[in-house]
């Protein structure tokens, strides 16, 4: 029988030694900075907004022998910035980690019980088959701490209310895989962890996954949901491999920098898209920016305007729109006469944040829409592309 998950607890970030870059996160996206944990050797600090929270673990020491310096997670001795870690809340770590070892799963952290005033926590980490990536199992139904055994809240954390940021949980997670590998690993989180198979878009066919070719994109997407989990606060698995010819692209470039398979970005839900990419970029967020005649080419002014939004707003920001075609959504268990028109959802993406052109964050807004937008993920494809070549 395959585990059942909700939605994840943390996403833990590795940086190299002596990279700033949890400072970054705090003072340009506003994450909070709630609970730290500190020896002579490492620093863990998790920084959070509503439900979404970011551990970002960093050496203080050049380099150790021990893989066990960081607690809740391993160290996957990064070169580079690399998100490697998502954590998932479940009912029996136990339980759950012999099942997974016995589905071949290799377990790096066995059953664990950290314990503090506040209660205890069990925990294990077991190793993913998609690139550096490993998955925290977590039970703290028993614990009533700010965060978790070991960490020390952080007192007087500035306010997170009033800035325009309204960032409420995790909506998604983008892996990069090696090509041929994105349907393995889609069928090994489903075997394993339960997910159930998600339709990104209504032309999807289940057998082929949703092929995005044409106009210098070439991508394969699949895509999973957590079975569990809040209605509308479930997050996603996205697995995208490349189909591309020429290797200068988001997902090929991913995989030579990085070093191999991982997590490209992470999609934060937002509440209101504009407002939230505006107090970002006064405070020196950069994002891709499509170019203008997305705006007002192809009928996109007026399909922005049919949604109810300004198409001269989002042009300025540099959001992105794409609407569900009415009747024709796609997925399983949603009804296509509940609401007859005008799902869509925003998007914007971030500069890659490390120094390498690797891991980047996204703002999701999603307003009825559940899938994702063919002409944003073109948009932004397009974007990078123009962004890469400057670069050059
Ligand atoms: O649209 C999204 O958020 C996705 O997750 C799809 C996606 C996958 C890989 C890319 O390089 C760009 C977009």
């Amino acid at each position: 029988m395959a585990a059942s998950l909700s939605r994840p607890c943390f996403i833990s970030l590795h940086l190299p030694y002596r990279q700033g870059w949890g400072q970054h996160l705090a003072s340009t996206f506003r994450f909070q900075p709630v609970a730290v944990r500190e020896t002579p050797r490492v620093r863990q600090v998790a920084l959070q907004r509503e439900s979404a929270i970011f551990l970002v673990n960093e050496r203080l020491a050049p380099a150790s022998t021990s893989s066990h310096d960081f607690l809740y997670d391993i160290d996957p001795q990064p070169t580079l910035g690399t998100a490697s870690n998502v954590c998932f809340e479940v009912d029996d770590v136990p339980g759950l980690c012999k099942r997974l070892q016995s589905q071949g799963c290799s377990l790096l952290v066995p059953p664990t019980e950290l314990r503090d005033d506040a209660g205890s926590v069990t925990y294990g980490v077991v190793s993913s088959v998609v690139g550096n990536i490993s998955h925290t199992l977590l039970d703290r139904s028993c614990y009533q701490g700010l965060f978790l055994p070991g960490f020390q809240p952080i007192q007087g954390a500035p306010s997170a209310t009033g800035d325009g940021i309204k960032i409420t949980h995790f909506d998604h997670i983008t892996y990069v895989c090696p090509r041929g590998g994105a349907r393995a690993a889609l069928d090994w989180y489903q075997r394993c962890f339960g997910f159930q198979r998600f339709l990104l878009n209504p032309r999807e066919r289940p057998a082929e996954g949703y092929v995005l070719g044409g106009q210098g994109v070439g991508m394969l997407l699949l895509a999973l949901q957590s079975a569990q989990g809040t209605p509308g606060h479930g997050c996603k698995l996205v697995f995208a491999e490349s189909l591309s010819q020429n290797g200068t692209n988001q997902v090929d470039t991913f995989l030579e920098q990085h070093g191999g398979a991982g997590i490209q970005h992470v999609g934060l839900c937002t509440t209101d898209i504009v407002s939230t990419t505006r107090a970002l970029q006064q405070r020196g967020a950069r994002f891709f920016t499509p170019p203008t005649t997305y705006y007002s080419q192809g009928g996109k002014a007026e399909e922005i305007r049919g949604a109810g939004q300004d198409p001269h707003m989002l042009a300025e920001l540099g959001i992105l729109l794409d609407t569900t075609v009415p009747g024709d959504k796609g997925q399983p268990g949603t009804d296509a006469t509940e609401s007859p028109s005008q799902e869509y959802l925003m998007q914007i993406f971030t500069h890659p944040i490390f120094s390498e052109e690797t891991f980047f964050l996204e703002l999701i807004d999603r307003r009825g829409a559940p899938g994702f937008g063919e002409g944003n993920i073109r948009a932004l494809w397009k974007a990078v592309q123009v962004y890469m070549d400057q670069q050059q």
